[in-house]
């Protein structure tokens, strides 16, 4: 369990991490989810005790990083991937690390195996591609069999296979009753992965639920319907005050009702009026939408030539606990 009650941290005039609080669980895969310069890194920094916080506190299983007596056999990292003496093999940096923290030796063959590591370690790790660095630094991450593991970016500049194998490791270790806090800028990828999320946006707090609450609260659920008599189940909709579009297809036309609207009412209007439907589907907005939706306002940097954007808005606060996102 780690819990953050607080977190401030400033870097001169900037504001990393703003009073942020949250609670990461066991057993779960934690999305930590935030535009560029949103405090991500900073946060992961202060949990592991290699940046102090200006105010408020954060705890691993109700201790400081520095109040842990074995923190490599309590939690376990992966920052910066990059993070080896190019010179040394990937045996060597984990054997260095595993007697610098106590660790048995043979816990070195054991990650290695795990990570899919054990045909190239003893080649230099300099000349390792990134998939096969991001691999060793989990190793290193797993070394002392931590209950909690700390992931930033893990699957940046990785291809298909490595995110697949990275996202069936995350799984499998929270399956195992461990707490997995992960920071990413994929959102596809921890809408398939991440159970909860903390969202940020300028170093403040945006969200903290699970992943379905998430897309459920703060992107929109639209229903689909094709049918033969499509002209006069539009007019039916409209004249009943639904917002609605017509949505070419390849099999013919569709409308997309959207709005609070349910497949239900839309079943119900179509049998009321004889009107045959072909197809009642309903579609759920993405994590990216969601997203998109509750942070614009928070991003540091746009693309849209504007500039720095003002600070986390209020609206998207008043969007959240309206709809009860924020616990
Ligand atoms: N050592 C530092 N000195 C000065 N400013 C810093 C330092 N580290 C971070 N910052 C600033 O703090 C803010 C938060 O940065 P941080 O790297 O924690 O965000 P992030 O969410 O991890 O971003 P990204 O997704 O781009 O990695 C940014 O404005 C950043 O420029």
């Amino acid at each position: 369990m780690i819990e953050a009650v607080g977190l401030t941290k400033r870097y001169g005039r900037t504001v990393a991490v703003d009073n942020l609080s949250f609670t990461v669980k066991p057993g779960r895969v934690t999305g930590f989810l935030g535009p560029n310069g949103a405090g991500k890194s900073t946060t992961m920094r202060m949990i592991l005790g290699l940046d102090r916080p200006d105010a408020g506190q954060v705890r691993i299983d109700g201790k400081t990083y520095h109040q842990l007596d074995r923190p490599l056999r309590t939690v376990g990292a992966l920052l910066d991937a990059k993070w080896v003496h190019p010179n040394r093999s990937a045996r060597a940096h984990l054997r260095w690390l595993a007697r610098s923290n106590g660790l048995p030796n043979r816990r070195v063959g054991e990650v290695l195996e795990l990570v899919g590591l054990t045909s190239v370690a003893d080649r230099r790790a300099g000349g390792f591609s990134l998939g096969m660095s991001q691999r060793l630094g989990i190793a290193a991450a797993l070394l002392g069999d931590p209950q909690i593991l700390l992931f930033d970016e893990p699957v940046n500049g990785l291809d298909p296979e490595g995110i697949h194998w990275i996202r069936q490791l995350m799984k499998r270790l929270a399956a195992e009753g461990r707490t997995v806090f992960v920071s990413s800028h994929l959102l596809s990828e921890m809408a398939q992965t991440a159970q909860d999320l903390v969202v940020v946006g300028r170093g403040r707090l945006i969200a903290q639920c699970t992943t379905a609450e998430f897309v459920d609260t703060a992107s929109e659920t639209s229903v689909r319907v094709r049918s033969p008599q499509l002209d006069r189940l539009r007019e039916v909709l409209l004249r009943k005050g639904y917002a609605l579009h017509v949505e070419p297809g390849v099999d013919g036309n569709a409308l997309v009702v959207t709005g609070s609207v349910t497949s239900e009412q839309v079943g119900e209007i179509a049998a009321e009026q004889d009107v045959v439907l072909h197809e009642l589907s309903v579609r759920r907005g993405s994590l990216e939408e969601a997203f998109m939706r509750l942070t614009g306002d928070s991003v540091e940097y746009r693309t849209d030539g504007q500039g720095p954007a003002g600070p986390a808005a209020a609206g998207s606060e008043d969007l959240m606990v309206a709809g009860g996102v924020n616990r």
